[in-house]
């Protein structure tokens, strides 16, 4: 019988192989000699791959077996990276590079771990990345993922409005989400994702464990989804906040949400136009707004109130999920009812999260992080300091709210350290900065804001 291996003691990740076949993908992975990790990804009734895509798919399913192994990475962080088929050229190299650098940056500080430098995938010294792949003439219709939050939803509604042919798509088996991609009355496409088993047994076994990119799995997932099913876009819902930090240490930034921001979206969307299909469109439509502008879309988007939920314990592979759609005490239950405070009657509010977390003390500490008061920003997929200190500065000025207990603690004791001309709500309603959304998509771009 082999020993368990001990993963934080191994020296070589291995890449092993990956494969496809009547609608199942699996991702193969090892920690030097030890047993295979094997991830699956289900790609429902698919149909024939024609021989114009199969060179994009085989190119896009590498990637994908290239992208997804940083769950199984992270367990050892072994200095040795290996990858049978094959060294990479330069731009694939530089990408995953920079994922798995800054998508473990988390992961890493939470660990005590310094990754730089550790990390090099082996390279031909083939430069690529500048000759546009072959267009594929894909069918002009968009995948539109839906996370089960407002995000994605406001970004359904928007395509929807514009008229665009368009899919609901998730990965994974969450019911709400289903219920959410139901509720969009988009045709719907549902992906299944099962990680490597062997995984669970590494982390009982002492692995390192911690946040991974998940948005970029997802991204690589969808990317294979596109070529197979034939669509010309993928337009994520990933917010401008998403760029920003969640903290500096030692001079290097720490976001929780790095694959949801625009650097990991530039890098990925010229590396498809580049190895994968000119054609093929990867974006986020909500780059140039900010979490509060997001809310106030979504505010108007009532039918949606029963079904979303943006609080992440929901999504947990393993163990109970919450008895209620939000559990009321974790930073994304706390972020989401603030920013939306502004834009909806409080009774509404209220309803939708069967309490208030305002005039709950017990929240005080979570709140004071949100707004960067004594503490840095959660680690959660949360708006900026900034943006969190406008909304509950706009609530202090408002009757139905300034005594509850939280909102009435911010008006005595943080808003005089504050700079109130810095405490706008409007500045944070316009649209700002760049976005990668292709031209026939910007009537959605528009309806957003
Ligand atoms: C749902 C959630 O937040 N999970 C994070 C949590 O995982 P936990 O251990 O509490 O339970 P499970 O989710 O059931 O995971 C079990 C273990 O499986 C491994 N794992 C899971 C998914 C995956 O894609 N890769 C994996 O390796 C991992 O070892 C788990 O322990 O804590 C974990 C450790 O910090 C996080 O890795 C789990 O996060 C999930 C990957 C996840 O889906 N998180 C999203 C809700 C999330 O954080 N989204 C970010 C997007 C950031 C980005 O750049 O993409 C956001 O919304 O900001
Ligand atoms: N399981 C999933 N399958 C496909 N896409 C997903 C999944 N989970 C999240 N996403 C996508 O990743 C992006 C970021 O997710 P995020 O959680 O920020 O959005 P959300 O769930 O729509 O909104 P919220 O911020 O309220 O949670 C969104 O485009 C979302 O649709």
């Amino acid at each position: 019988m082999t020993q368990p291996i001990q993963p934080r003691l191994t020296q070589v990740f291995h890449f092993v192989r990956h494969s496809y076949a009547d609608g199942v993908a699996e991702l193969v992975y090892a920690f030097d000699h030890g047993e295979e990790l094997i991830e699956r990804v289900r790609f429902p009734a698919p149909p024939a791959l024609t021989p114009e895509r199969k060179h994009a798919f085989d190119a896009a399913l590498k990637l994908l077996h290239l992208i997804a192994g940083i769950s199984y990475y992270k367990a050892g962080v072994p200095p040795k990276l290996e990858v049978a088929d094959g060294p990479l050229d330069d731009a694939t190299a530089d990408l995953l590079e920079a994922l798995y650098l800054h998508g473990l940056a988390e992961f890493a500080y939470r660990n005590g771990l310094d990754l730089r430098g550790r990390i090099a995938f082996p390279r031909s010294g083939e430069p690529s990345g500048k000759v546009e792949a072959p267009v594929l003439h894909l069918p002009k219709r968009t995948l539109v993922p839906i996370g089960g939050g407002k995000d994605s939803l406001v970004a359904a509604e928007a395509i929807k409005q514009m008229g665009a042919d368009a899919a609901a798509v998730w990965v994974g088996n969450s019911p709400l989400i289903a219920a959410c991609a139901e509720r969009t009355g988009l045709p719907t496409l549902n992906i299944q994702r099962e990680l490597a088993p062997g995984l669970f047994e590494l982390n009982r076994l002492g692995a390192w464990n911690g946040h991974i990119p998940v948005t970029a799995v997802n991204s690589a997932i969808l990317a294979v989804a596109a070529v197979l099913y034939g669509y010309d876009s993928i337009a994520f819902a990933n917010e401008r906040s998403a760029s920003a930090a969640t903290l500096e240490y030692e001079g290097q930034q720490v976001n929780h949400q790095w694959s949801k921001g625009f650097t990991f979206e530039r890098l990925l969307s010229d590396w498809l136009h580049t190895h994968v299909a000119a054609d093929l469109d990867y974006c986020s439509l909500l780059r140039p707004y900010s979490e509060l502008a997001i809310t106030r879309a979504f505010s108007k988007l009532a039918p949606y109130f029963g079904v979303f939920s943006s609080c992440n314990r929901n999504f947990k592979i393993l163990g109970p999920k919450p008895a209620d759609r939000w559990c009321g005490q974790c930073p994304k239950c706390h972020f989401v009812f603030l920013a939306l405070a502004p834009f909806l009657p409080k009774p509404r509010l209220l309803a939708i999260f069967g309490r208030n977390v305002l005039d709950d003390e017990s929240q005080a500490a979570g709140f004071d992080a949100l707004l960067e008061y004594h503490d840095h920003k959660p680690f959660e997929c949360v708006g900026e300091g900034a943006e969190a200190r406008a909304a509950m500065y706009a609530l202090s000025q408002r009757p139905e709210w300034q005594e509850d207990a939280l909102v009435a603690r911010f008006r005595s004791e943080i808003l005089p350290q504050l700079d109130a001309s810095r405490l706008a709500l409007e500045p944070w309603l316009q649209p700002a900065g760049e976005h990668r959304v292709p031209a026939r998509l910007h009537a959605a771009l528009a309806a957003i804001g």
